[in-house]
Formats: C-alpha cells, sequence, structure tokens
C-alpha cells in the first residue's frame, strides 16, 4: 500500500486516559483539511469529534478515512492550539480536555440514529410491497424520503405504532438507518435558492417533468416567478430539503447560507464615553500604547486605587488595539456584576463587542465566536472562558480586577485565567494588562520583579478624596452594653446618610452570613448528613439548608445529640441584619442581595440597577455587594463583621480580607460627595484590617510578603493539591497515606515538601470523603513532570490541582 496523507487527531471526549492522538486517512475530497481542522471521525463504533493536530505522510494500512469536516475552515490558530498544548502540560490535564475549552458547548456534534430512503429505490416493487398494508406505511415512507434522514423521534409523531412499520421497511430494504450529525450551535442562517440556469432552460425542464414530480415543479414555477426563495417560502410550499438537494445536484438551482446573527445584549443601556483623561490616565497609556503597536508579547499591572477610572484606561487601550486591527479579549470576573463595564464599552464601540457569559445557549455562543473568528467583531468580554474566544488577531488580553478568585476554574481543567491569559499572549505576541486596585500578591510580586511592567495611577478621577474610614471595636461596643449588629458609629453614619437623601451599602463577610444551629446544653451544632458542614438556618421558610447539597431539613425541636431543648440560632445572617436594620430605619427602603435574592436570571443586575436608579435607599448583601460598582450618590459604606474571613485556616485569608475591606470601602463617594466608612471588627490591630482603613496597599504588602516568605507560602514556593476521595472514610485515609507514601520516595527534588495527608477542611461532601496533599516546591516544572509519569492524573479518586487557590 503507498503512503498517503493522514491526519493525527484528538479525540474530543471526556475521559482523562486517552491523551494521543489517532492518525486517519484524509479522503481526497476532504484534501483541505489542515492542522487546526474540526472533524468527525469513527471511533470505536461510534463517530466523534476530533481536532487535527498534525499531518504525516505514512502508511494508510488498517487506517480508517475522515468522514466529514466540521467546518469549511480551520477552527484552532497556531496560538489557540499552542496554548491548549501548554494549558495541558501545565495543569496536567488531556489536551482534548484543553482543546474542548476552545468550542462552544464542549463538543461541536451531536449524533443521532435516522432514516433515510436508499438512493436506489424501487418505488413499483414498493407500491406492490405496500399494497397490503394500511394507507399510513405509504405516507411515512413518503415523509422519510421527502424528509430523510428523520429521526425515529421525528416519526413517532406520524403514527402511533411506528415501530413495526420502520421494522416493516428495514426488512424490505425501503428504508435504510443512517446516522445523522447534528452540529450543535450552528449559526442561524438563512438559505436563500437561486436558479443556476437560464430560465428558458428552467423552463423547459419544468415541462420535462415526469407529472408526478410535483415538488420539483412548484419549485421551478416559483423561482421563475420570484427569482429568489428562502427556507421560510419552501416550507410554505411544502417543498422538502430534499428536493432542493436533488435540484441542486443536477445543477438546476443553487443553494447558499447567509448567517443571520443574534445579538442578546442589543438591549443593553447606553453611556456616554466622551471624557478627557486625566493626568494619570495619560501617562499611564503613554506606556501601553507603543507596547500594543509594538506587536510583541508585553505584560502589565496596572495598580489604580478605586474610582481611578481604570476602565477608561482599558477601553483607549481597546481602541489602539483596534486601530490596528487587532482584536482583543476583555475579562471580567463575573458578568452578572458587571454590566456597568459592559455599558461603557457598548457606548465606546457599539457592534464590535461580543458578550459571553453563562447563559448563553450554545447557539449563542457560537453566533458571538463566529463573529469574532470571521472579524465581524474585535472585542469579546466575558467571564474567564471568554480567554478561549476564537480571534485570529490577537492583539490585547485585558484581565479587570485581576485579584479575583472566579478566575480559577474550579473543575477540571483547573486552569487560572491569568496565567493562560499570559501563556496566550506570549505564542500570539500580544500585550496583556492586569488592572486591579488590590493587586494580588503574585502579581504584585511578579511585577516587583520585573515580569510584569508596573503602572500606577494613586488618584481618583478630579482628585476625589477616599473616603474616610472609622474602624470600631465590636469589643469595646459590647464592653459598654450594646449588643445589637449594628454599631453606634454605624448607625449615625446611616442616619445622617438618609437624611441627606444618599444611599448606603451594607456588607456582610460570607461566613457571617452561615447562621448555625447550637445546642446550648452540649454545644452541639447541627450538620448536614452528606456533608460535614453546618446547616443554615433560613428564616422565611423556617427550615435548615446545607449549602453544598441543597438538603432541607426541619429545626429539630429538641437536640439530637442530648436532647436538650436549649437550641438556639447564632451567627449573623443577611437576613438578621436586615430586620435590625428595619428596627432603625423604619422607613428606609432595602434590598438584600445575596444568594436567595439572586439565584434567578440577572437577577444581580436588576438590583443593582435599581439601586443605582434610586430606588432603594440601603443595599445590603454578602461580598457581592463590594464589587466594581460606580454608584454615585453612594457616599456611605459599613461592614459588619470586616475579620471573619481572618479566622480561616487559610494562607490567603488575610490578603482576601484586605481585597474586600478595600473594594467595600472604594464603593464609597465615587462621586462629588465624599466617602465614609464603618468597619466594625473584633480584630482591629490586624495589619489588614489596618491597611484597609488606611487604602494602603503597599503597607498591607510589605506585611504580608514577609508573612509568606517565612512560611515558604506562594510567590516564594508553588502549591500542588492533591485531593483523595472515596465514599469509605478508611479507605480514603489509606489511599492517601499510601499517595503520600509514592510521592516522597519519587519526589526527591530539591526544595519540596510535602504535607499532609490531612482531611479537607469540609472533609464530606454529597457524602464523598475527602483528604489532601498538599506540595511545596520551587520545582514546579520538574514536579509536574515527575506527577504526570506516575500517572496520578488518570486515576479516577485522584484531583491534581496545580497552584491551588482553595488549598483547605
Ligand atoms: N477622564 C475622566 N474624566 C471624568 N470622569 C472619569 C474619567 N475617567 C473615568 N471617569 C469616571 O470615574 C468613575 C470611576 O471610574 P472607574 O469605574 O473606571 O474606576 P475604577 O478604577 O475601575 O475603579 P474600581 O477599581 O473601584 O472599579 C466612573 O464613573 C468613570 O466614568
Ligand atoms: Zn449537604
Amino acid at each position: 500500500m503507498p503512503d498517503n496523507a493522514t491526519a493525527q487527531v484528538i479525540i474530543n471526549i471526556p475521559t482523562r486516559k486517552i491523551d494521543k492522538p489517532f492518525s486517519y486517512v484524509i479522503p481526497a475530497h476532504l484534501s483541505a483539511i489542515t492542522i487546526g481542522w474540526r472533524v468527525l471521525v469513527p471511533f470505536g463504533n461510534r463517530r466523534v469529534e476530533g481536532f487535527v493536530v498534525g499531518l504525516e505522510i505514512e502508511s494508510t494500512q488498517g487506517l480508517k478515512p475522515i468522514l466529514e469536516a466540521l467546518d469549511n475552515y480551520p477552527w484552532f490558530d497556531n496560538n489557540m492550539l499552542a496554548t491548549a498544548k501548554w494549558l495541558s502540560e501545565y495543569y496536567l490535564c488531556s489536551l482534548a480536555e484543553a482543546m474542548r475549552l476552545f468550542i462552544p458547548g464542549q463538543s461541536g456534534i451531536k449524533i443521532q440514529k435516522s432514516y433515510q430512503t436508499p438512493a436506489e429505490l424501487d418505488w413499483e416493487h414498493a407500491a406492490i410491497l405496500l399494497s397490503k398494508k394500511p394507507a399510513e406505511y405509504r405516507t411515512i415512507l413518503t415523509y422519510i424520503y421527502e424528509h430523510g434522514p428523520v429521526t425515529l423521534n421525528n416519526l413517532t409523531k406520524l403514527s402511533s405504532q411506528i415501530n413495526p412499520i420502520i421494522k416493516f421497511f428495514l426488512q424490505h430494504k425501503l428504508i435504510i438507518t443512517a446516522n445523522s450529525i447534528n452540529k450543535r450551535g450552528q449559526a442561524a442562517s438563512l438559505t436563500v435558492i437561486n436558479l443556476a440556469v437560464s430560465r428558458e432552460v428552467a423552463a423547459d425542464t419544468e415541462k420535462a417533468l415526469p407529472k408526478n414530480n410535483t415538488a420539483q415543479r412548484r419549485l421551478l414555477q416559483a423561482l421563475l416567478h420570484t427569482q429568489e426563495l428562502t427556507t421560510v417560502e419552501l416550507r410554505r410550499l411544502a417543498i422538502a430539503p430534499n428536493t432542493v438537494k436533488k435540484m441542486a445536484d443536477q445543477g438546476l438551482v443553487t443553494v447558499r447560507n447567509v448567517p443571520v446573527f443574534r445579538n442578546s445584549y442589543a438591549g443593553l443601556n447606553r453611556q456616554a464615553a466622551n471624557l478627557s483623561l486625566t493626568a494619570e490616565q495619560l501617562q499611564v497609556l503613554q506606556e501601553l500604547i507603543p507596547a500594543i503597536r509594538n506587536e510583541r508579547y508585553s505584560s502589565f499591572l496596572l495598580h489604580g486605587v478605586t474610582g481611578s477610572g481604570k476602565t477608561q484606561v482599558y477601553i483607549q487601550a481597546v481602541a489602539e488595539a483596534r486601530r490596528l486591527n487587532k482584536q482583543a479579549i476583555v475579562l471580567v470576573p463575573e458578568i452578572a456584576l458587571t454590566s456597568q463595564i459592559i455599558a461603557r464599552f457598548q457606548a465606546a464601540f457599539d457592534n464590535d463587542i461580543v458578550v459571553i457569559h453563562s447563559k448563553l445557549s450554545v447557539g449563542e455562543r457560537y453566533d458571538a465566536w463566529r463573529r469574532l473568528q470571521t472579524g465581524q467583531a474585535g472585542i469579546v468580554i466575558g467571564a474567564r472562558s471568554a480567554l478561549f474566544a476564537p480571534v485570529n488577531q490577537l492583539g490585547l488580553i485585558i484581565i479587570d480586577e485581576e485579584h479575583e478568585f472566579t478566575y480559577k476554574q474550579e473543575e477540571a481543567p483547573r486552569y487560572h485565567a491569568r496565567e493562560v491569559a499570559l501563556a496566550r499572549a506570549k505564542f500570539a505576541a500580544a500585550t496583556v494588562i492586569l488592572g486591579s486596585a488590590t493587586p494580588s500578591i503574585e502579581t504584585y510580586f511578579q511585577a516587583l520583579q520585573g515580569r510584569h511592567k508596573l503602572l500606577s495611577m494613586k488618584k481618583r478621577v478630579d482628585d476625589a478624596p477616599m473616603p474616610s474610614v472609622t474602624v470600631v471595636d465590636m469589643r469595646q461596643e459590647l464592653a459598654q452594653g450594646r449588643r445589637s449588629v449594628i454599631s453606634l458609629p454605624l448607625q449615625d453614619m446611616l442616619t445622617e446618610t438618609l437624611a441627606k437623601k444618599e444611599q448606603a451599602i451594607i456588607l456582610l463577610n460570607r461566613r457571617g452570613y452561615s447562621t448555625f444551629v447550637l445546642c446550648r446544653e452540649c454545644g452541639h451544632v447541627l450538620t448536614c448528613r452528606h456533608c460535614d458542614i453546618s446547616l443554615v438556618y433560613h428564616a422565611p421558610s423556617k427550615i435548615l439548608r446545607c449549602h453544598y447539597c441543597q438538603e432541607k431539613q426541619a429545626v429539630p425541636d429538641v437536640c439530637p445529640e442530648c436532647g436538650s431543648r436549649y437550641i438556639k440560632y447564632f451567627g449573623t445572617g443577611t437576613q438578621k441584619v436586615e430586620e435590625a436594620l428595619k428596627g432603625l430605619f423604619p422607613l428606609a427602603k432595602i434590598i438584600r442581595m445575596d444568594q436567595d435574592t439572586t439565584s434567578r436570571k440577572m437577577a444581580h443586575a436588576k438590583i443593582l440597577s435599581a439601586f443605582a436608579a434610586g430606588s432603594y435607599d440601603i443595599l445590603l448583601g454578602t461580598q457581592m455587594v463590594a464589587k466594581g460598582h460606580d454608584i454615585s450618590n453612594v457616599t456611605a459604606v459599613g461592614i459588619i463583621s470586616a475579620d471573619t474571613a481572618l479566622n480561616l485556616p487559610d494562607f490567603r485569608a488575610a490578603e482576601k480580607t484586605f481585597a474586600l475591606l478595600t473594594q467595600a470601602a472604594g464603593r464609597a463617594g465615587r462621586g462629588s460627595k465624599t466617602g465614609r466608612v464603618v468597619m466594625q471588627t473584633y480584630n482591629p490591630e490586624h495589619y489588614a484590617i489596618i491597611a484597609g482603613a488606611e487604602h494602603n496597599y503597599s503597607k498591607f504588602y510589605q506585611n504580608e510578603i514577609g508573612f509568606r516568605q517565612q512560611l515558604c507560602y506562594p510567590p516564594y514556593t508553588s502549591l500542588i493539591k492533591i485531593t483523595v476521595q472515596s465514599d469509605n472514610e478508611l479507605t480514603v485515609h489509606r489511599q492517601a497515606s499510601q499517595l503520600a507514601a509514592e510521592l516522597t520516595q519519587k519526589l526527591s527534588i530539591a526544595d519540596t515538601a510535602i504535607i499532609g495527608p490531612f482531611p479537607a477542611s469540609v472533609n464530606k461532601i454529597k457524602d464523598i470523603f475527602r483528604v489532601n496533599i498538599l506540595i511545596k516546591t520551587q520545582n514546579l516544572a520538574a514536579i509536574t513532570k515527575e506527577i504526570y509519569s506516575m500517572n496520578i492524573v488518570s486515576r479516577n479518586n485522584v484531583i491534581v490541582d496545580i497552584d491551588p487557590v482553595n488549598v483547605l
């Protein structure tokens, strides 16, 4: 057998085990296929989607051919391919897992069994066979002929007795089975049909048609009449797609698909963007613009205080990229909380933007990505998944609020968008801007080391002052006999704010949200039976709920442990704070934003815009009230429990607390009126609280980085978290100990420590026990290579998380 062109194909099925490409023959009619194409290939007894990652000339003996190309262009360009390879190597996932991040909806196809009539069907013979059968048989066969391939599902609608009919047809070879691929998420398109021959030829053909060929006749007549037909009109004329296809095959008509693009963000409010830039904005742009023009890899950390006008810098940077005909990716932490930044971008760039969010259907996502791929749009805004958009002219990636932990994906592949963005920008020779008022310790450290160029904006727009912060020591409040969750200074600030018709935001740190139930006799805390975590009391429904598995439970009358009746609710939930506020300010309009009120689609955005429009006086909620909003009438921010997160056994506890306090305080006084902040805490002497109250990032950084160095935490080391899981508690501990021993033996690499195994902080979730092993290393590349060769990743009960955000 001669050597021939073959393609190396990565099979898109979600398994950690197959991680090598398979060779397939490229048939002559698909010779256009090159690296980066999506194809349909036989795999075992299935037909699956695959990605071409290599081409070769080799013996085709025993190789199967590619069945179809799924697009008529390569989906992956070089930098997308290189990024996927990098991601799979860095995060130890399969190449298929990494590549499917770039595909709308994980897999581009769905395969369905369906039926069609064979091309050589002898209708006279069929008529004889069917003559003794009910009329239904004829109708259904004709339907299959005209509409085929059709699925069983479709045929069930035609007859209640479809199975024996299909069986009969199959037996007598009146129909054959076919697997129709349903290419998911195709761009909505309009099929347009025109004559491919002159009107005379068409008229003659029509006359020469056999009498019973009414469908073709109708089509020709319609085309002679109107020149052009669309799918809608075809349906009205009862002309099946098959008819059109046959006539196209005979060269009588042409069929074109004209894409119709959907834009689900079209209705969003526009905001004017005709601002003259501040001195600091100009200064920062003087560094950014040449870098973007340079078209070489470069990365920047834009450290600008809250309200310094970072969004406007992003817009100008993107505008520069667009002038150069380069495309831009803009990442935001959470799309629901960032409608303001989207509105500002839309005001500046209009239809040049596509917005990617999790509520998009696969079809909408596909359209959005096609608009970028074809250059019809130049900018994509979205949460971390927008990073995988198929932009072939990538010039700029912006990560707003780069410190946010939502940039880390907590399911496989466990990538961090910041790292992937830097990698993709390197492959694409693009510029990266990481922006934040509270940069992550890692990023700031890297900037000081020269890995990113550090740009700062120290002042708010128009020289507006930073808000003044009062730290309230809650121990003192208690000593003075005040037991309310609202301290006197907070109450005073709110009274004055409401009197001036200004607005306030009250933040309740998340841990404080959990209202747990405790027995005062024996100290027993009610926990979920499936997850090792306290149940949360919900006041309106008077039930207990587990926030991990959502199981509900009534509050018992007596303690299940000791039988005592002294069961009490503890902790400060948003509902409890709401009640306290209502008691103090009965006339104030209060709106609550937490997991309970925002589970519905776009609920965040609705609550925020109602608050921004002045329909409410006080916005009360968990972390989400602290993020990114820019509402000029908000002059007061109250933080109920500034320190709850500090007590978590997490080495990032101080960093998270500082960022939250600074971001929350940063919501106050962004307009012409000066803002005020009250922070309530039991730890007023903690450096995170002190620096947070002073808006002093560098003070915080200096303290924190010393602590990180002392305890060998990132950025001085890299971490790998290995989690072993089992539904059996003994097994999980035994397996984890074995694995830890195995690791200790194999990983005798310098500057590496293995910690654990230790039970995860939530030791059981949904009846699965979890035990962690933490590896601290200064040789991440060497260690991941070793872990890869130990084949740990493909074990089903083990999760490997590189650079984990959550180490508990
Ligand atoms: N050059 C300018 N002239 C006047 N107003 C401006 C200018 N630049 C930005 N602004 C306004 O200043 C406000 C704050 O800007 P922006 O929301 O971009 O701040 P930010 O730096 O992103 O803050 P945060 O980190 O708190 O989100 C916005 O209302 C914005 O419209
Ligand atoms: Zn549970």
